[in-house]
C-alpha cells in the first residue's frame, strides 16, 4: 500500500537519504583505513627493499634489526586488528596463517630479546640515548631512519617488562621528549609519564614520580590508575617524612629521603663480579692496556712449519700475550674455505643457550649450532684440511680433538667470561670423551666485524679483535694439567655487522709427547 499515498512514498525518500548517508560514510570510513594502510605498506616496503638490496649489512645495524621485529610484532598486531574487522581481511589473514611453517614470525619473546640486547649494547659501549635515537653509533649514521617517540616508548616499555627500570627511564625520557618535537604524534603522552613515573618511583625518586603523576593528571584528568598512583606517592612520601622524623641515622641516608629517594637495597652483586665485569666491558670498547712487561716482549713473527710438517708453509704468527702465551695465526683459512665451513653449519642452526655463570640462567641472545651439527671431519674434504693444519701450527695430536664448532652472533650477540676448560668441580664435564680436559683453544675467526665483538681476557687486559681469516691459539691447562685461571675470557657483544667464528677445542689426551706435562706450573 506504501505506492499509493504520495506522503508515503516521499518518506521512502527520506529513507533512501539515510540509506546513501550512511553507506557514503561506511565508504568514507573504509577508504581512511584502507589509505592509513596504504601510507603503512608504502613506507614498510620503502625499507623492504632497501634491505632486501643488502640484508647483511642492513640487518648489522642492531636499530634496523630491533625495528624488523617490531614491524613484525607489534606494528603487524595492529594491522591485524584492523585486517580482522571484516571477512576479507579475515581470509587473507588465514592464508597467511597457513604458511605457518614457511614463514617465521618473531614472538613478544623475540621482542624483548631485540631490546634486552639493544640495552646491553647500549650499556658495555655507553651509547648515548638521544644519539642511538636519532640512528647514530659511534659518531656514524648507521640506522635508516631515527626512532619515533613510539620506538622508543616500545623500547622503554620492553625494558620495563624486564624488570629493568633504569632503562625503562631512559626511553621513556627520549619519548618524551621526541613526542614534543613529533608532527604526527606516534603515542600518547599520558602513556609515556605514566611509564616513567613508575620506574621514576622504582628507582627510588618518590618525589620526582609524584611530580610527573600530577602532569599526567593535567593531560587526562579522568585517569584512574594515574590517580590511584598519586595517592601512593603521597603517602610514600608522607612515610619517609615520618621515618626521616623519628631517625638520627647516618646523614647520606637522611640527605636521600629529604632528596624524596629510597635508599637503594643491596642487589646481591659480588664485588668480584662487578670488577670483572667493568674490567670485560672496557676491554670490549678497546680500552684495555696490557701491562708494559708484557707489551715491549711482543713480537710479530713468521713461524716456518714447511719443514716439520711438510703441510703448509710459513705462517705470519702475532704474539698477543706472554705468560699466559696467546697467538694470533693470520691468513689461516681461505675465504673458500670460510664458505664451506658456514655452509655446513647454516642448515642447522639453533637458538642460542649460553648460561649465565652468574645467574645460572639460559641467555638466548647469541646464535650458535647444536651439539649435534658439529663439523665432522670424515664429511667433508675442507674440514679435513682444517684439522690438519691446527695439528701444523700447534704441534698438537688432533685425534682427540672435539669436533670443529661452528658460532654466528647475531644483533648483541656475546659470550659472557668463561674458561674453556672444566674446573675441578665439574671435573666429569668431559668424562664421557675420555680425552681429559681441554688443553687448549684454537679459535678461528670467520668474519671482520664492523664494530664490537671482540674477544676478551678480563683478566689479562687483553682484547683480540675478529679479522676474517685469522685464528686465536692459547692454552687453557697449566703443563701440570691445572686449569690457568687467567685464560678467562668472554665474547663481546656484536655492535655493528655479525660475527662468526669456529672453535677447535684441543684435548689432553694424545698430548704426551706433544706437550709433555710437568709438575711445575711456570715449565712453560
Ligand atoms: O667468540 C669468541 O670470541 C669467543 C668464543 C668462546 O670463547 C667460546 O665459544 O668458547
Ligand atoms: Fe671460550
Amino acid at each position: 500500500e506504501v505506492y499509493t499515498a504520495m506522503t508515503d512514498m516521499s518518506r521512502l525518500l527520506t529513507t533512501e537519504g539515510e540509506m546513501i548517508r550512511a553507506v557514503e560514510n561506511y565508504i568514507l570510513l573504509q577508504e581512511e583505513k584502507l589509505q592509513k594502510l596504504k601510507r603503512d605498506m608504502t613506507e614498510m616496503e620503502r625499507i623492504h627493499d632497501e634491505a632486501q638490496r643488502s640484508p647483511d649489512s642492513f640487518l648489522g645495524n642492531p636499530i634496523n634489526a630491533y625495528l624488523l621485529v617490531k614491524r613484525l610484532t607489534v606494528d603487524w598486531a595492529d594491522i591485524q586488528n584492523v585486517l580482522t574487522a571484516d571477512s576479507m581481511g579475515r581470509a587473507m589473514l588465514s592464508n597467511l596463517t597457513s604458511m605457518a611453517d614457511l614463514l617465521r614470525w618473531p614472538d613478544e619473546e623475540d621482542l624483548s630479546g631485540a631490546a634486552a640486547a639493544l640495552m646491553r649494547l647500549q650499556d658495555t659501549y655507553n651509547l648515548d640515548t638521544s644519539q642511538l635515537a636519532r640512528g647514530y653509533i659511534n659518531g656514524k649514521k648507521q640506522a635508516y631512519r631515527e626512532l619515533t617517540a613510539g620506538d622508543c616508548f616500545e623500547l622503554g616499555r620492553q625494558s620495563y617488562n624486564n624488570g629493568d627500570h633504569y632503562h625503562t627511564m631512559l626511553w621513556m625520557n627520549e619519548a618524551l621528549s621526541r613526542h614534543e618535537v613529533e608532527s604526527n604524534k606516534t603515542i600518547d603522552r599520558a602513556d609515556i609519564l605514566e611509564y616513567l613515573a613508575f620506574s621514576t618511583y622504582m628507582q627510588g625518586n618518590v618525589r620526582q614520580a609524584l611530580k610527573l603523576t600530577n602532569e599526567l593528571l593535567l593531560d587526562r584528568p579522568d585517569h584512574q590508575r594515574a590517580y590511584g598512583n598519586k595517592i601512593y606517592y603521597e603517602e610514600a612520601l608522607q612515610n619517609q617524612m615520618v621515618q626521616r622524623r623519628g631517625e638520627e641515622g647516618d646523614s647520606a641516608d637522611n640527605d636521600a629521603i629529604q632528596k624524596g629517594y629510597t635508599v637503594a637495597e643491596d642487589t646481591g652483586v659480588t664485588e668480584s663480579w662487578q670488577k670483572e665485569r667493568r674490567a670485560y666491558e672496557k676491554l670490549c670498547r678497546g680500552e684495555g692496556k696490557i701491562p708494559t712487561k708484557v707489551a715491549y716482549k711482543l713480537v710479530c713473527f713468521y713461524q716456518n712449519f714447511a719443514s716439520k710438517f711438510l703441510l703448509i708453509g710459513p705462517v705470519r704468527a702475532e704474539l698477543m700475550y706472554i705468560n699466559p702465551t696467546i697467538t694470533i695465526y693470520h691468513d689461516v683459512l681461505s675465504d673458500p674455505e670460510i664458505a664451506v665451513i658456514k655452509d655446513l653449519a647454516t642448515p642447522r642452526f639453533r637458538r642460542a643457550t649460553v648460561q649465565n655463570y652468574k645467574t645460572g640462567e639460559l641467555e638466548t641472545a647469541s646464535y650458535r649450532i647444536s651439539k649435534s651439527a658439529w663439523l665432522r671431519s670424515e664429511d667433508s674434504h675442507t674440514i679435513h684440511q682444517v684439522n690438519s693444519r691446527i695439528e701444523s701450527i700447534t704441534g698438537l695430536n688432533m685425534e682427540t680433538a672435539e669436533e670443529l664448532q661452528v658460532a654466528n652472533y647475531g644483533l648483541g650477540g656475546h659470550y659472557e667470561p668463561h674458561f674453556d676448560f672444566a674446573r675441578r668441580e665439574e671435573k666429569d664435564a668431559f668424562k664421557s670423551l675420555g680425552t681429559g680436559n681441554r688443553i687448549a683453544t684454537f679459535l678461528f675467526y670467520m668474519s671482520d666485524v664492523e664494530a664490537g665483538g671482540a674477544t676478551v681476557f678480563p683478566h689479562l687486559g687483553l682484547s683480540l679483535w675478529p679479522k676474517k681469516g685469522a685464528a686465536a691459539f692459547w692454552y687453557n691447562l697449566h703443563p701440570n694439567g691445572e686449569g690457568d685461571t687467567l685464560t678467562r675470557h668472554a665474547a663481546c657483544p656484536v655492535l655493528v655487522g655479525t660475527k662468526w667464528v669456529s672453535n677447535k677445542w684441543i684435548h689432553e689426551r694424545g698430548q704426551e709427547f706433544r706437550r709433555p706435562c710437568d709438575v711445575d706450573i711456570n715449565a712453560y
